[in-house]
């Protein structure tokens, strides 16, 4: 599932220098980092209201406009998804000892 966002990065990181006329993701880039902090912004609220619309198909495709959009954010700052994926799998392995410690207590 992993190589969906390792390959989405490859492809975001390609469109930089990228002609804007021919590539949505270049012309964000163009228009710069408070430009696609407003999509992050926007995709997040219909994310809100998709949700509380109670429509799954919605929600996940919500979803989808938002993580592509922090996608986008993460590659103009030089970072990708291997950084939070890296941060989320640090969680979890602390979650798991906390767990383990419980239960040991
Ligand atoms: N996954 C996506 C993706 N998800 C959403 N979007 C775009 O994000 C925008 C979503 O914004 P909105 O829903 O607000 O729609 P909108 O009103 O048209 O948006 P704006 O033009 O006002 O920003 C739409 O224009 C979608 O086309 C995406 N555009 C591109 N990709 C991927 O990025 C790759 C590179 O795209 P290009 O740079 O266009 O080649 C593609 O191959 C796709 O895999």
């Amino acid at each position: 599932m992993n190589d969906v966002l390792d390959r989405l990065a490859e492809v975001l990181e390609s469109r930089k220098g990228a002609d804007p006329d021919s590539s949505y993701v270049a012309k964000l880039y163009a228009k710069g980092l408070d430009a696609i902090l407003k999509k992050v912004g926007e995709e997040a609220t219909e994310t809100v209201m998709a949700a509380k619309d109670g429509v799954p198909d919605k929600l996940v495709y919500e979803v989808a406009d938002l993580w592509f959009h922090t996608l986008v954010l993460l590659a103009q700052q030089g970072l990708g998804p291997r950084q939070v994926l890296d941060e989320l799998d640090r969680r979890f392995g602390l979650s798991g000892l906390t767990e383990k410690a419980g239960r040991q207590g």
